[in-house]
């Protein structure tokens, strides 16, 4: 046996004290969202990474929230709390409901009017959130909840699964804007962890870090950085300065009456969506 063969063993069995300690842990979430790729991605670790982390939310009795549908990484993070038994939500917008655009939902399906709506009634519905890999709309949906926990909108952590590095880049633009003092280093921090699977870490072999930072190297084992990065969301509480508090955004937010079907309002007026602070 050669000492990578060593090496890969007792990390296994590192793997596996996790799992088996983390299984035991509640976590104070009840429902987390999953921004994830409607494609598979070219590797297969971005595949695994998707199940493994929907394993991970069984294993902490945690639902699922996602964008609906049976396609790419969705299908599998989705399939994989399902089958594990626990309570799945898909928000789909009417027109992405044919079966031949999104594949068969599993668990429940919220339809929504639009994309914007499905993007509040997931937050609406999630305790905190986590991107896989995935292309412009993962993206969207991931900088969005970025974007309103800095405004204060809301303070559920958001946590970012960097599969083989995958969002490296984007995490060296944002380390780009916060020198450019475009972003505050304190909201750099929303982004909980961003943890970098490799199969290069030796110092792992057992060994767990305290927290993971965009540095840190990993052996290519998803199911522990799952593990560590669902502990470590756990434990987040908001650090950034929040530009209007919450409480403001539930006095202030406004929309406009599209259906007229309130009475004595005129179509186009501005209401006050009374619900939408409060159900973020
Ligand atoms: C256009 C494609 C598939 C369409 N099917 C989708 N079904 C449900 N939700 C979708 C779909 N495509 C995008 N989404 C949403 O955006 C996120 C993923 O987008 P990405 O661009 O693939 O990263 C996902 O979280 C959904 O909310 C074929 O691609």
């Amino acid at each position: 046996m050669d000492s990578e063969d060593h090496m890969e063993i007792k990390a296994e069995a590192a793997v596996a004290e996790v799992i088996d300690l983390t299984t035991s842990v509640h976590s104070r979430f009840r429902r987390i969202c999953v921004f994830c790729g409607s494609s598979q991605g070219k590797k297969k670790s971005y595949q695994d990474a998707a199940v493994e982390l929907g394993k991970e939310l069984v294993a902490r009795n945690i639902d699922l929230v996602y964008g609906g549908g049976s396609v790419g990484l969705m299908g599998l993070v989705s399939r994989a709390v399902y089958n594990g038994g626990r309570h799945v939500i898909g928000v789909i917008p009417k027109t992405l409901m044919p079966r031949e655009i999104t594949g068969e939902t599993v668990g429940e399906v919220k339809p929504v009017a639009d994309m914007h709506q499905r993007k509040a009634e997931m937050a609406r519905q999630s305790d905190a959130f986590i991107a896989l890999p995935g292309g412009y709309g993962t993206l969207e949906e991931l900088l969005e909840v970025i974007a309103w926990a800095q405004l204060g909108i809301h303070d559920k952590p958001v946590g970012l699964l960097n599969v083989d590095g995958y969002y490296n880049s984007l995490l060296s633009f944002i380390d780009k804007a916060v020198e450019e003092e475009f972003i505050s280093p304190t909201a750099r921090n929303i982004i909980v962890l961003a943890p970098t699977p490799k199969r290069t870490a030796p110092e792992v072999g057992g060994v767990l870090p305290d927290k993971i930072t965009t540095t840190t190297s990993f052996i290519s084992v998803p199911a522990y950085v799952c593990s560590v990065l669902a502990q470590n969301i756990n434990e987040y509480s908001p650090g950034h300065e929040k530009v209007v508090p919450k409480t403001k955004w539930e006095m202030e937010q406004l929309s406009y009456c599209k259906t007229c079907e309130i009475p004595g309002l005129k179509e186009g007026t501005a209401i006050i969506e009374a619900q939408r602070g409060s159900m973020l």
